[in-house]
């Protein structure tokens, strides 16, 4: 007989998944090899930045009490007893009227406050002495790249979990880590199952079609910041599934599935759940699509059996198994970041479930507006191509429309959100 099953709401399937979650490790990498990477630990200045003073021009640093009495009519004359580029350090240290020539970067020499800039130094000679005047006063500290004013030593500057950008990588150079402590990456073992997949290089034959789901969760994979194990594609026989399946667990971090988690005769994930003696976690989610969307736990290690579906894949994937991913990655906020848009469509109908519509989301006047990528069927693949986010739509009794404001999931943010949403 057909098991009747009950669907749970969102929130509570992924309140349940997130009961499994696991923390991240952490693994030390190359510079070169940090960036896309996600730091496992608090990044701290290690020195002041700069760590001396500096001039922050080319031109001449000179003692700023000494243009107390210039003006365009009565300039101020520096005898120059130096000359410096930057890496360079001046022995010298400045007394009254004398300045040191001086390159943008160099260190300032000791006893001078200021820089004046060459575009307002006039220059002489006398007996192969240098000369410089000018003829405005400048302040103390005019033209002077202070130590420190970038950064403190021992200050954090950027906390774990976060996505390591050129300008972290910068500071990281800055800082002396030519090694980088970073989440290591969980590796996420990936089937596909169907008997009617192709593999991409095959032709099309009559009731057959090709394998995209994989590309497509690899990618999700990826896109969350884990690395894929990806074992290939299974026919719909219950022994070949139990057999792989049940052998590809132990290699992995997290295990995901597509296919065969409905209620046909060829879904057979449910039956290797139970024969694994797997705790499912819910098999129904009052979400559309990926209502399908199986999770069940083996000794702590996830199991997620996403809808063969298309958009019912992608989605499940999005809302159940990119949080795990980026816990383990050391965020904070591991759920999906979520923002208030302005609906671009028409949805007339209700739907007593939650939809998940793949869309793009824009900014228009200043406001976020969004608009379906395309077909709102779980079985399109089409949409998903142009979809930057997902627009909920709760379930309930009525419809939306244009110009209403709806919340929308954003796929290809860092930062994330507080849970719940
Ligand atoms: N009687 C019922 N039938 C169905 C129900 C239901 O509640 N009662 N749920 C429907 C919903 S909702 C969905 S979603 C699908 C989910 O089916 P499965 O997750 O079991 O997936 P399959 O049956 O294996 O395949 C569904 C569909 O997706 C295509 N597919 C599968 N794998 C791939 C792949 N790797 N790449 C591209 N496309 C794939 C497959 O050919 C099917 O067309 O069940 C409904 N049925
Ligand atoms: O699991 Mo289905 O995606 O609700 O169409
Ligand atoms: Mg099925």
């Amino acid at each position: 007989m057909l098991e009747k099953r009950l669907p749970i709401h969102i929130g509570e399937a992924v309140n349940r998944v997130m009961m499994h979650k696991k923390s991240g490790t952490t693994e030390w990498v190359s510079i070169n090899e940090s960036y896309g990477r996600f730091l496992s630990e608090d990044l701290k200045a290690t020195s002041d930045v700069p760590h001396f003073d500096r001039a922050p021009y080319d031109g001449y640093a000179i003692r700023s009490k000494d243009t107390s009495e210039a003006t365009q009519t009565t300039p101020v004359t520096f005898e120059v007893v130096d000359h410096i580029g930057a890496g360079m350090v001046s022995d010298k240290e400045l007394g009254p009227f004398q300045a040191v020539r001086i390159m943008t970067g160099a260190q300032m020499p000791v006893g001078a406050d200021s820089v004046v800039m060459f575009e307002l130094a006039k220059e002489s000679a006398i007996d192969g002495i240098n000369y410089m005047s000018v003829k405005k006063i400048h302040k103390q500290g005019e033209n002077v790249s202070y130590r420190g004013e970038d950064a403190k030593e021992g200050e954090v500057l950027v906390n774990k979990g976060t996505f390591i950008n050129p300008g972290i990588q910068a500071m990281l150079a800055t800082f002396g880590y030519d090694k980088v402590p970073v989440a290591k990456k969980p590796v996420v073992g990936l089937y596909a199952t169907g008997t009617e997949l192709l593999e991409v290089n095959e032709p099309l034959v009559p009731g057959k079609i090709r394998n995209s789901n994989s590309y497509m969760i690899s990618a999700q994979i990826q896109r969350a910041g884990a690395e894929v194990r990806y074992f290939g594609q299974l026919p719909d026989d219950f022994d070949t599934c139990f057999e792989a399946v049940s052998n590809a667990i132990g290699e992995v971090d997290i295990f995901i599935t597509t296919g065969g988690v409905s209620v046909g005769d060829f879904d057979y994930l449910p039956q290797i759940y139970e024969k694994l003696g797997a705790e499912v976690l819910f098999n129904k989610v009052a979400m559309r699509p990926g209502s399908v969307t199986t999770v069940a736990q083996l000794d702590g290690k996830l199991l997620f059996g996403l809808s063969g579906n298309p958009s019912a894949c992608y989605v499940g994937f999005e809302l159940f198994a990119r949080p795990i991913i980026r816990i383990m990655l050391c965020a904070e906020w591991p759920h999906l970041r979520k923002e208030k848009a302005v609906l671009n469509a028409d949805f007339p109908k209700a739907n007593p479930f939650t939809r998940f519509v793949r869309s793009a989301l824009s900014i228009e006047d200043g406001k976020l507006v969004v608009t379906p990528s395309g077909l709102d069927k779980s079985n399109i693949i089409m949409s998903l191509a142009g979809a930057n986010s997902l627009m909920i739509l709760p379930g309930g009794t009525r419809g939306f429309e244009c110009g209403d404001n709806v919340e929308v999931l954003m796929l290809e943010d860092q930062s994330g959100s507080e849970w719940p949403w």
